[in-house]
Parts: C-alpha cells; structure tokens; sequence
C-alpha cells in the first residue's frame, strides 16, 4: 500500500487563509503588515523565491517591497540598509534571502536585523530564545514541518525522531523544536558511519541533507513518518528531494512529496510570522 500523502500545498494554503483573516482584522485598525525582502545578487533560485514570497504577500493583503542589489554590493552597504529598514515604521518584517554572494559574511547581516522584525528567526537572539522555549520567531522551514505534523494528526511525544542534516536554518532548529514536543532527537549527518543503523530506527525521519535521493528504502523503518526537507534537481534536471519518494513510498507510514511539501510551508510560516510582527507592534502601540 502506498504510505499517506502529506500535502503540504493544502496545509500551507488553509494556515494561510486565517493568516489573512488576521491581515485584514490589522487593516480595519489602520496596519497594513509590511514585509522587506532584501535580494544580493544575480541567484536565479533565490529570484525565484523572493517573487513567490512578494506575490504571496500580495495575495493575502500584505505590503511587500524588495531591495534588489547588485552582486558587487558591499557588507557596510548591505548593513546600511538594514538599519535603514530596521528603523521604518511601515516594515514589521525583514528577510535577508540566502545564500549572499561570498564577499558578505551572513551572520554578521543576520545578526543585524532587529530580533523584532527577524521572521526568519535566524538571527542569534531568535535562536537562543528559541533554544530556551522562549516566545520568539521560529525559523520558518522547521516551523513549517511542526504545522504539518500537527495538521497530519501525527504524535510527537514519546517518538524517536532522527534528523539527517545539521544547517543551522534547518537541522538544527528541527531537532529542538521536536524536543520541545517531547520527541527523542538523534541528530545525524552525511558524515554520519553507518547511517542507516540511525534512521532505521526513526519514527519520525528528517531528512534535510541536501543531496539529491540520497534516503532510500535502506534506511526507513516500516510505518516512520518522512519529512523530505530538500530540494534538488536530479541528473534530468527534475526537482526532487533528499528522499528516493519511489523507493520510500509503502514503507512510510506518511511521506512528503517534492515539490508540493515541505516547501510551500517556509513560504506560509514567513507569512504567519510577519503578520504575528504587525500584531505584536500593533499591541504594543496600545499599551
Ligand atoms: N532568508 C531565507 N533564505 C532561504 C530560506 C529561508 O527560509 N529564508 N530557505 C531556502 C529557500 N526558500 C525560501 O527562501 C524556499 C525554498 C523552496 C520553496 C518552495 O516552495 N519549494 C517548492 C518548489 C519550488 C520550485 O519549483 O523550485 C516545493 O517544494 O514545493 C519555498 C521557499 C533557502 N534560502
């Protein structure tokens, strides 16, 4: 039997119509929720997101502005302008896109965006609170799998998650955000001896390696939930997953697909974020 699809397409589009509920309840009192999306040069991957992530802006009722800059952008320049929208009334959100061009040293940008506007949730101060429990923005992607997980109906607590893949904007959140939800985490790596003595005990398996269909049916235990964090091209050219979904598929109990997963969420969990900044300032507005 084949395993159960979770769709990320569907979950990302029902979180995003109460995201605009939300949208328009800020518009009746006056708040438009501005999102700046900030593009360093000529990576066509990277355009492509940023238009996705401005047109879903666009779709739900939010004000959204890109600063497009040449490759040859300098770190001092890029950081002005960061402190330039860190002090603007009409931005409750600012997202760096990644990867910046090689000259430009990322944490030092990151770490620049005010915590308040930072619905990445990557800079230094988000992690750590994340890492506490404490309120913050949560990384999108990682936040993106614990929507799917809730809306699947799939248990958390008591379970064995695995994590293939240690980025800091994924594998490394992941894990904490299931410990958090009282998952036993292993967190391995491509560099892991003997990877499958890992991931086949996994009930919950995270793969966000970066390696095209580098999981397959060697390391999923019958019945494990799958979540296919990556997204790579193929030898044809094709975009696929870090998971062999033709391989995995009827082992897992439920998979993710690519596309059509993991990634729509990144995008909706950007705009729950922003929308949740316009809230917090609007709040903060009335005391
Ligand atoms: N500042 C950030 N930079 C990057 C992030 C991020 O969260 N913040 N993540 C990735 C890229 N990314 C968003 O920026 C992203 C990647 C993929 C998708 C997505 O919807 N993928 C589709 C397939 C798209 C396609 O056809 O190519 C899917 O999986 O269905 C959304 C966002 C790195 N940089």
């Amino acid at each position: 039997m084949s395993s159960a699809i979770i769709n990320g397409k569907e979950i990302g589009q029902e979180i995003r119509s109460s995201v605009a509920e939300r949208v328009a309840r800020l518009k009746e009192q006056g708040l438009i929720p501005g999102l700046a999306v900030v593009l360093v040069g000529d990576n066509q991957a990277s355009a492509t997101y940023v238009r996705n992530k401005q047109k879903s802006c666009e779709a739900i009722g939010m004000f959204s502005e890109l600063i497009k800059l040449p490759e040859e952008t300098t770190q001092e320049e890029l950081l002005g302008q960061i402190e330039c929208l860190n002090n603007r009334e009409d931005i409750h959100g600012i997202l760096v896109q990644l990867p910046l061009p090689k000259h430009i040293d990322e944490d030092t940008v990151i770490a620049t965006i005010a915590v308040e506007k930072d619905v990445d949730g990557f800079s230094p101060v988000s992690v750590g609170k994340m890492m506490l429990g404490q309120e913050t923005f949560l990384p999108c992607t990682p936040f993106g799998v614990m929507k799917l997980l809730e809306y699947s109906g799939i248990e958390i607590a008591g379970k064995h998650a695995v994590i293939v893949g240690r980025s800091h904007i994924v594998g490394k959140p992941m894990g904490q955000l299931l410990l958090q939800k009282d998952a036993t985490v292993t967190y391995t790596h491509s560099k892991t001896p003997d990877l499958p003595s890992f991931t086949k005990q996994a009930d919950i398996l995270i793969a966000a390696v970066g390696r095209a269909n580098f999981i397959t049916k060697e390391h999923v235990k019958e019945g494990a939930v799958v979540i296919d964090v990556g997204i790579n091209r193929d030898e044809n050219n094709k975009l696929c997953g870090d998971v062999n979904f033709a391989e995995v598929d009827g082992i897992a109990s439920h998979i993710t697909p690519v596309p059509g997963g993991v990634g729509p969420m990144t995008i909706t969990m950007l705009l729950f974020n922003t929308v949740q900044a316009a809230e917090t300032k609007l709040a903060n507005k009335m005391k």
